[in-house]
């Protein structure tokens, strides 16, 4: 059994349909499991249909709506030449869910409306890819994630029910992968009422884990737009290197401080049952990528992550007094109840200091709520870069015209937060 996930950008157009399903039949593969993302940008769009909806904008609901299904009737007809294809009616059968909640005043809690809208995406991305592979003569059965990741009703941010998923997945979906190619969705599961819920933004990956971990596949292979792991992301970094073979512990801690190439928890499922993660080019098929395995050594190079928008918060004791264990627990438990996540921090005897991601509103509450019992400076428009295996040289290629706010070193990963000193006039 293998598990092939393939995201939003490679199945972004009619070609780039066409590509994956030249993969998938190449790999001539009998028990192979696709997992596939909502198409291109399309779970940003309907993150826009939804807040629209939710704010009771119903003009710029509908005229989102009418964009998405623009979008993928477009596709629909590069691909099917017959207009009278059933796709095209599933295809709008799953869009009338969103048309018949749009007639409606949004009534129930955001976050729920949110999962049942956004969800469309992957649905009807499914539908399309499935029915372009049994249009090119490669046996495809659709099947409902919703239906095998069993999961609560933490909607936008739901938690995997893992006995009740490994049971469903072993029952209901081990007997269809016997008979043909099984197609599902990432990113969408189900409670036990039957109401769709997601697994958090980008989400996808972790669902290719779940089902692999769940079938004990022997490997799960992710196709990205890039040649594998890189040593930092090809967006910000002009040299880059691809990482042939990296662990299961470097690629959890890379992906931990920000590497956006894999989900962050995509791996440990997959660690924990020690089946291969294998991340391929969908532009270069032939080529190795980037093999995750339990490997005993250290990343062969350097590796960079970088994150821009962050905001250094620094707190500090009004009375002058210590910062002792009392104080972080409170501290810490504001980050909590804010939902703000700390991508680094320090401590000294009277400050605090932790660099998040600039999210206005939440920041803004927070810093509210902590300056009841603390003092609180904080700097905006900064960057944080992580190095995992550092060296002095690494630390001053990154760090030439910037400003060093705050440094933390441990034995592999030193992390910079700092200001680009070039844009300031
Ligand atoms: N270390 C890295 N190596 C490779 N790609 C990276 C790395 N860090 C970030 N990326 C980014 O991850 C992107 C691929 O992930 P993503 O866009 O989420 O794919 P998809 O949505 O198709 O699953 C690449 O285009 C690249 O910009
Ligand atoms: N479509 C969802 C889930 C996902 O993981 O997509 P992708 O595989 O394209 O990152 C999102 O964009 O959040």
């Amino acid at each position: 059994m293998e598990v092939y996930k393939f995201g939003g950008a490679s199945v972004s157009s009619a070609k780039s349909i066409q590509n994956m399903a030249a993969i998938v039949k190449n790999a001539a593969k009998d028990h192979l499991l696709i997992v596939i993302s909502a198409m291109g940008k399309m779970t940003n769009k309907l993150e826009e249909l939804s807040n629209s909806y939710i704010s009771n904008d119903s003009p710029a609901a509908h005229q989102h709506l009418d964009e998405v299904k623009a979008y993928h009737f477009g596709i629909l007809h590069e691909l099917f030449s017959n207009p009278h294809h059933p796709v095209f009616n599933e295809v709008s059968n799953a869009f009338v869910e969103i048309e018949w909640l749009l007639e409606e005043q949004a009534s129930d809690a955001p976050d729920y409306i949110y999962d049942q809208i956004v969800s469309i995406g992957e649905i009807v991305s499914t539908k399309i890819v499935s029915a372009y592979l049994k249009e090119v003569e490669c046996e495809v059965t659709w099947a409902d994630a919703r239906n095998y990741i069993q999961t609560d009703n933490s909607y936008r941010e739901a938690l995997v029910d893992w006995d009740r998923t490994s049971a469903e997945i072993q029952q209901h979906l081990l007997p269809l992968l016997k008979k043909s190619i099984v197609v599902t969705q990432g990113f969408i599961g189900g409670t036990s009422e039957n109401f769709t819920t997601t697994l958090g933004r980008e989400g996808s990956d972790y669902s290719a884990a779940i089902f692999a971990a769940c079938l004990d596949a022997k490997s799960l292979t992710i196709w990205k737009d890039v040649p594998g792991v890189l040593n930092a992301d090809p967006k910000w970094f002009n040299e880059t290197e691809r990482i042939p073979q990296l662990s299961y512990h470097d690629a959890i801690e890379l992906t931990y401080y920000g590497a956006t190439v894999i989900h962050p928890k995509t791996i440990k499922p997959l660690q924990n049952r020690n089946i291969p993660l294998y991340v391929r080019s969908f532009l270069d098929a032939l080529s190795p990528g980037t093999e995750i395995t339990a490997l005993n050594s250290p990343l062969p190079v350097p590796s960079f992550i970088f994150k821009v928008n962050q905001v250094l918060i620094s707190i500090f004791p009004k009375d002058f007094s210590f910062i002792i264990e009392e104080n972080l627990s409170g501290i810490f438990n504001l980050f909590h109840k804010h939902k703000v996540k700390v991508n680094t921090m320090l401590n000294s005897a009277i400050s605090f200091s932790v660099s998040v991601d600039h999210d206005e509103k939440k920041i803004q509450d927070l810093i509210a709520e902590l300056s009841v019992h603390y003092k609180v400076k904080y700097n905006t428009g900064l960057e944080l870069v992580t190095i995992r295996y550092y060296n002095q040289d690494t630390i001053d290629r990154v760090t030439v015209d910037k400003q060093i706010l705050l440094e933390v070193k441990s034995r592999h990963t030193c992390q910079i937060v700092m200001k680009d000193l070039s844009t300031i006039e």
